[in-house]
């Protein structure tokens, strides 16, 4: 399938290696009290944002992987872009599972986060970002737009390195629960990015944990949330203990990734662990 691609967003880069803060599932509410599973979402995702400030480093792209609100809300979709604009970095953005795709586009545009699903990163690399929500479901799934954004834009520019991000799940997190719920076309999807060596990396959020592997040429990673986390590798809904986090993502020029995971460091937040579920 051909697509009439929209406008690509070119950033350059200061440094020689790209960097990428990969932000994921921070679940705003418009009310400033509103807590997910016992956390205060909005305070978790403020104390990420001034902890990754005081370290001072420099990100060249910002990264969001959708679940950007709880509640629907615009004002919770203001809240998020009024933080994340306190970087200089532009953010560009994919939905969740829990988006409202009209609320978040609105204000989005509004905040002028830019809608582009393809970047240019300097000169060596390509990011692209997959929309995998299907509206009213948990899972998610890649259309066959999605994909054809995917392997379009590869054809585009065979010379670059590419690093692909979309909400869910597409290797299985052996979470039994949260598995029920992944990209529910992966099988397609991972035998795809098997044909694009120049692939070099793929990030997701959803699984509220960190997750690495590696394929044959390529990195894949998940992303803890900025608010509550999940208990890896057990089958039925548990809270985890870990603090918020995000995901810093070296992109080199050649071709290498270097990814860390940090939490928060100067203030501790207390999940309910009796819940199960939401
Ligand atoms: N106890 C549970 N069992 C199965 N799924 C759940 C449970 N509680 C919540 N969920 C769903 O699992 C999803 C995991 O990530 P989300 O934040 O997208 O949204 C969550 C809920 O829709």
């Amino acid at each position: 399938m051909r697509l009439k691609l929209k406008k690509h967003l070119i950033v350059p880069i200061k440094y020689p290696t790209a960097k990428i803060l990969h932000i994921t599932d921070t679940h705003l509410f418009a009310d400033e009290d509103g807590l997910l599973l016992g956390i205060n979402t909005n305070a978790s995702f403020d104390a990420v944002i001034n902890e990754i400030k005081q370290h001072g480093e420099h990100f060249d792209l910002i990264v969001a992987t959708g679940d950007f609100v709880q509640d629907s809300s615009q004002l919770a979709y203001l809240r998020f872009a009024k933080s994340i604009k306190q970087f200089s970095a532009p953010c560009v953005w994919l939905a969740g599972n829990h988006d409202n795709c009209d609320n978040m586009r609105f204000i989005f545009k509004q905040q002028n986060l830019p809608d582009n699903k393809v970047v240019l990163l300097g000169e060596k690399w390509l990011v692209i970002m997959l929309n995998s929500q299907v509206e009213g479901k948990t899972y998610g799934q890649l259309s066959s737009q999605e994909l054809a954004l995917l392997t379009n834009t590869l054809a585009m520019y065979p010379d670059r390195f590419a690093m692909v991000f979309l909400h869910h799940h597409p290797i299985m997190s052996q979470c039994h629960w949260l598995d029920n719920h992944c990209l529910i076309n992966h099988t397609e999807f991972i035998n795809l990015i098997n044909q694009y060596p120049n692939i070099k990396g793929i990030g997701w959020g959803h699984i509220h944990q960190k997750s690495h592997h590696r394929l044959s040429h390529c990195q894949a990673f998940s992303t803890p949330s900025t608010c509550v986390q999940f208990k890896p590798l057990n089958h039925d809904f548990q809270v985890a203990n870990d603090l918020p986090g995000w995901r810093i993502i070296d992109l080199q020029r050649a071709g290498e990734i270097e990814t860390k995971v940090q939490h928060l460091e100067n203030i501790i937040f207390h999940p309910d662990m009796s819940q199960s579920g939401y």
